[in-house]
């Protein structure tokens, strides 16, 4: 065996051949581009690759005891990153094929070799080499970085479970939303369609969140469009995507939304806006399970739960010919109403206490106390928008008001009208959905409010007047959520 002078820059190739002449010749041609170390046997190029690094092995096929490719099996199990590449004559041929792909053979040479064509094969497999190590690399990073990555993604599900969970929707005991909660995280459960019907303003987008993250789908996307927001043509660019060249503008493939949510869930809020050419498309994705971007010649398969949401009365739509039926059956896997915030009073007062912990968090503000008269007026308030309207109340409050204590008067005329008129009009004070007996609770909520601010939360002339009870007065007033 012998060992040169280990030139760091060049590649190492060892030299396997128990015939002295042929290693010499191999030698004088590699010698300018490599670092040659040479064997006479299969035992010494072991103890060789043991003590050094080598990147190509070069085995004649005939050596005592054992043959070029048994050997260079041995090779790829235990040093696989060295390419190798054996040397025969004609009559072994047979014998290389055989093991060739066992051994994981690079390259086999024919006796007589001419020196041109070795260093050109050498060449070659140390480019081969260098290649791979940057695959293996490359390789290796990716891994590293899809588990950084996942990891990651599970802390955010963790988070995003607490900021998104059923927890997120503020309400007090035994209000109407529980009954919706409820449903909601059976239904979370499995993978149905699920429709939510409620006024703008009511929480279905934090519903619909709630439910994704409460389902098997919460490490996957959650993916939103305002189907309202945006004309027919780019909603269904943007929902299915498009090719390159689809049409004026459409410089680059782009991947819609629904590919973007593969595995997860998209919540389609204000569906009942689409048009009948969109409901079309729409009901041919949720039927197929596939999206077709549009210039594209095939479809690509999508695997989404679709959570759909609109104020509208869909049913209706529906009956009038404005919504298709079939997109609607699809849609209403389960149906779920969320109540309007008058006809849940209740709710109130804790939403509006984490409303203000919410702005002061997001508006940096030292944070505001709400007296009791200042709830009494938001409770007299009908609403109309909701709570985006309640929330929108409290953080102009807070932005505008000085000092930490928010009178009604830091509120908006509208808000202290409605407690002068003790719940505002009547008409438009009533839900858009719900049963007789959910749309009378609200009536029945705003009379005795009204009453009670009328005379300034005094239960004895309140019941009086309303030929109730104290008793009576005080199980309706908890009912409702009516405490001062
Ligand atoms: N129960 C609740 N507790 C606390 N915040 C709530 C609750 N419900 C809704 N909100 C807040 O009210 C605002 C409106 O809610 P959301 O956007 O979910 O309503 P929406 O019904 O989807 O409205 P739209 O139909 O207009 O899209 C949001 O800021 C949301 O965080």
């Amino acid at each position: 065996m012998t060992s040169p002078l280990i030139h760091d820059a060049l590649p190492t190739v060892l030299v396997v051949d128990d015939e002295v002449r042929s290693q010499d010749a191999m030698r004088r041609t590699l010698d300018e581009d490599f670092t040659v170390f040479t064997a006479s046997s299969a035992e010494e190029a072991r103890g060789l690759l043991e003590r050094q690094p080598v990147s190509v092995i070069l085995c004649d096929q005939r050596m005592p005891g054992i043959t070029g490719v048994a050997f260079l099996k041995e090779v790829r199990e235990r040093w696989p990153e060295v390419v190798r590449i054996v040397i025969s004559g004609y009559t072994d041929s047979e014998d290389i094929i055989a093991g060739i792909n066992e051994a994981g053979i690079y390259q086999y040479i024919l006796k007589p070799w001419s020196p041109d064509h070795l260093l050109e094969a050498v060449r070659n497999a140390v480019e081969a080499q260098t290649l791979q190590r940057q695959t293996s690399r490359l390789d290796l990073e990716l891994r590293t970085s899809t588990r950084v990555l996942r990891q990651r993604t599970a802390r955010q599900v963790v988070q995003a479970r607490h900021h998104f969970g059923f927890e997120r929707i503020v309400r007090a005991a035994g209000s109407p939303i529980e009954l919706v909660c409820a449903m909601a995280e059976r239904a979370a459960r499995y993978d149905l369609p699920v429709l939510v019907l409620g006024e703008s303003g009511t929480g279905k987008e934090l519903l619909a969140r709630a439910i994704h993250y409460a389902s098997p789908r919460l490490e996957g996307p959650f993916e939103v469009e305002n189907c309202a927001a945006i004309p027919d043509t780019l909603l269904e660019s943007e929902l299915f995507g498009h090719k390159r060249g689809a049409f004026t503008g459409a410089y680059e493939d782009h991947a819609g939304l629904f590919q973007r949510a593969d595995g997860g869930t998209v919540f389609l809020d204000e569906i009942g806006e689409t048009s009948p050419a969109f409901q079309v498309k729409l009901l041919r994705v949720l039927q197929e399970g596939e999206v077709r971007p549009v210039g594209a010649a095939r479809p690509v398969p999508v695997d989404v739960r679709i959570i759909a949401a609109t104020h509208r009365q869909l049913e209706q739509r529906v009956h009038d010919g404005l919504f298709r039926e079939d997109l609607y059956y699809r849609l209403a896997g389960v149906t779920l109403t969320v109540p309007p915030l008058r006809a849940r009073v209740a709710d109130i007062t804790p939403i509006a206490h984490q409303i203000v912990q919410d702005v002061a968090r997001e508006l940096g503000h030292p944070g505001a106390v709400l007296p009791d008269e200042t709830l009494a007026c938001l409770l007299a308030y009908p609403w109309p928008g909701n709570i985006r309207e309640l929330r929108n109340e409290i953080a102009r409050a807070m932005a505008l008001h000085d000092g930490i204590e928010l009178p009604p008067g830091a509120f908006s005329a509208r808000v202290l009208q409605g407690r002068a008129v003790g719940g505002g009009d009547l008409v438009s004070a009533l839900p858009a959905n719900g049963t007789l007996t959910e749309r009378l609770d609200v009536i029945e909520a705003m009379v005795l409010r009204e009453t009670l601010l009328r005379h300034r939360w005094n239960k004895t002339r309140t019941a009086a007047e309303l030929g109730l009870s104290r008793v009576g007065l005080r199980a309706k007033m908890q009912r409702f959520g009516l405490e001062k």
